[in-house]
């Protein structure tokens, strides 16, 4: 469970980035987060895990205050959240493999994260990891050498190996094309039934929103201006949280 207790953020330019956000998400939830550009979505997201601090405010992490917390316990909250960025964050050098053992980095000593020494259960976590996101068979290829899809399904099963969770995506499908984008949610929201991970998606295609999200939050000008079931977020709610009608480029036209 994550919790936003009167959480706001000012950026040192004196920006607001969020403005007194009150949320609880629920173990188990599909929320996508959506609004226009600059509207929040990503300080929002980031401030789940701390990679931008709060200027005032709390948040909870399955009970325990991440925005309090210091050295290991900081630590130990963050191992349990899992990341998906737009631009997938892997080393392309290096094996996929490699990469989804560098979500197990949190649970070893310094030392045997450099000596690069994985235990076999790690190996045969981040195995599995991948056959669940179907890519096993490219394990021992080298990242670069994978599909914007196949290395964003790397990035997945690197949080799986992490054993999170809770998955924040970023705008994980923001540089892949539909056909793409459709395997990609498809694994999400398969992890997220099967596993029971909290996932937490900022989105800017409304349809793709309305098709995969058990629970849609608008932001506007960093403040909650929506938060309701799929079936509540209608076009009139939509033009609401963009502050005008929906325009054609924010639909994908993803075939189901
Ligand atoms: N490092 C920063 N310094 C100053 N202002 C920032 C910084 N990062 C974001 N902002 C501002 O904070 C507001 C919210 O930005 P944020 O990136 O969270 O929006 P967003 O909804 O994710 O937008 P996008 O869809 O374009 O990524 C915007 O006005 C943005 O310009």
């Amino acid at each position: 469970m994550i919790e936003f207790k009167n959480v706001s953020k000012v950026y040192p330019n004196g920006t607001k980035g969020l403005n007194n956000i009150n949320l609880t998400m629920q173990k188990g939830e599909f929320i996508v987060v959506v609004g226009l550009s600059g509207a929040g979505k990503s300080t929002l997201l980031r401030s789940v895990n701390r990679l931008h601090e709060v200027s005032g405010g709390e948040i909870i992490v399955n009970g325990k205050s991440i925005t309090k917390a210091k050295g290991r316990n900081l630590y130990e909250i963050r191992r349990d959240i899992g990341m998906i960025f737009q631009n997938f964050n892997l080393v392309k050098r290096s094996s996929v493999l490699r990469n989804v053992l560098s979500g197990r980095v949190g649970y070893h000593s310094t030392l045997r994260m450099m000596l690069g020494m994985f235990p076999q259960h790690d190996k045969e976590l981040a195995l599995k990891a991948l056959d669940r996101v179907n890519i096993l068979e490219k394990a021992y290829s080298r990242a670069d050498e994978l599909s914007g899809g196949q290395q964003q399904r790397v990035s997945i099963a690197r949080a799986l190996a992490q054993e999170a969770k809770i998955i924040l995506a970023d705008e994980p499908v923001a540089s892949l094309d539909p056909l793409t984008t459709k395997q990609v949610m498809d694994d999400l929201k398969r992890i997220n039934e099967e596993l029971g991970i909290t996932t937490v998606v900022n989105l800017h295609f409304i349809d793709l929103a309305r098709q995969y999200a058990t629970r849609i939050i608008g932001l506007r000008a960093g403040e909650v201006v929506f938060d309701g079931s799929v079936d509540e977020a209608t076009d009139e709610k939509f033009a609401e949280i963009y502050g005008r009608p929906i325009q054609d480029e924010e639909l994908m036209g993803v075939a189901k």
